[in-house]
């Protein structure tokens, strides 16, 4: 059966299976509402692309995904297990930090602010977590990590720290990083809108080669370029809402909704 046209393109197998199911999600914020039910899901190996004008809610929700924030309302699962609590008699009881540790060890975050140690050079930076919190033996967290900065286009900077290396390679050490923890689903937020503009294909091209070897991703970007060549999905998001979803060329060539209409046509 071929895919619907609707449906992601390159980097989904054929009944590959939900990695990310969010149900109903709700997020206040005192008595702001800021996410007003969204549902969405993302396939294993699905690049999705999330867009929309700021405030909309985007950077909030990759947040309630590993729990950086706690939901007001709705479900979150990732790989089948929910995140952040357990429901019992239909009731949800938040998990202890050891566990949403554990959950999050899965799920590796990229932010617009590449927060690296600035006293740890880019080897040491990739090696923390797998050493510190995954207890693994440092000479194999240091071969796994200078394979990683290889894949990253850095492995000549191993030990540079990071105020010696530009923004964009800071990036990406943040992604190698990330990557350590063996993670099976990478959220990023903006990873590229703090960078000179020079610096963020290099950045873009990393993301692209991670998407093509099969690690499933939700990306909030502005890039619209990124999320036409390498999106499965484009969901466009405003008020708290998901407006619509779908193909990224089709969305972008024929936008369904005059607020997604609108708001391309200032980013274009
Ligand atoms: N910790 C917080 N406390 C209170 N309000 C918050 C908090 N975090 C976010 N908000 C508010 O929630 C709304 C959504 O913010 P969010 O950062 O999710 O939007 P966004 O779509 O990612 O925007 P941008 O593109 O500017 O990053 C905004 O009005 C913001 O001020």
């Amino acid at each position: 059966m071929s895919a619907p046209a609707t449906q992601g393109t390159h980097h989904v197998s054929p009944g590959a299976k939900d990695l990310v199911r969010i149900e109903g999600v709700h997020k206040y914020f005192g008595q702001h509402h800021v996410l007003r039910g969204i549902d969405m899901t993302v396939k294993n190996g699905e690049v999705a692309v999330l867009i929309g004008p700021s405030g909309s809610g985007k950077s909030t929700l990759l947040r309630c995904i590993n729990h950086l924030e706690t939901i007001s309302a709705g479900r979150i699962r990732v790989d089948g297990e929910l995140i952040g609590y357990r429901e019992h008699a239909g009731k949800l009881h938040e998990l202890t930090v050891k566990e949403v540790a554990r959950q999050r060890r899965n799920i590796g975050m990229v932010f617009q602010r590449f927060n690296l140690f600035g006293h740890k050079t880019a080897l040491e930076n990739v090696i923390e977590a797998p050493v510190q919190v995954k207890g693994q033996n440092k000479a194999v967290a240091k071969k796994r990590a200078l394979e990683l900065l290889d894949q990253v286009g850095l492995s000549d900077r191993a030990g540079h720290y990071p105020a010696q290396l530009s923004g964009g390679q800071q990036q990406r050490v943040a992604i190698a990083r990330a990557l350590a923890m063996e993670p099976e689903l990478m959220l990023f937020d903006e990873p590229t809108s703090a960078l000179d503009p020079e610096l963020v294909g290099d950045v873009l091209n990393v993301m692209k080669d991670l998407a093509a070897s099969g690690m499933t991703m939700i990306v909030v970007t502005h890039e619209i370029g990124f999320a036409r060549e390498v999106g499965d999905t484009l969901t466009f998001m405003d008020g708290g809402v998901v407006v619509e979803s779908g193909n990224p060329r089709e969305v972008i060539a024929n936008p369904q909704h005059e607020r997604t209409q609108a708001f391309l046509s200032k980013v274009l």
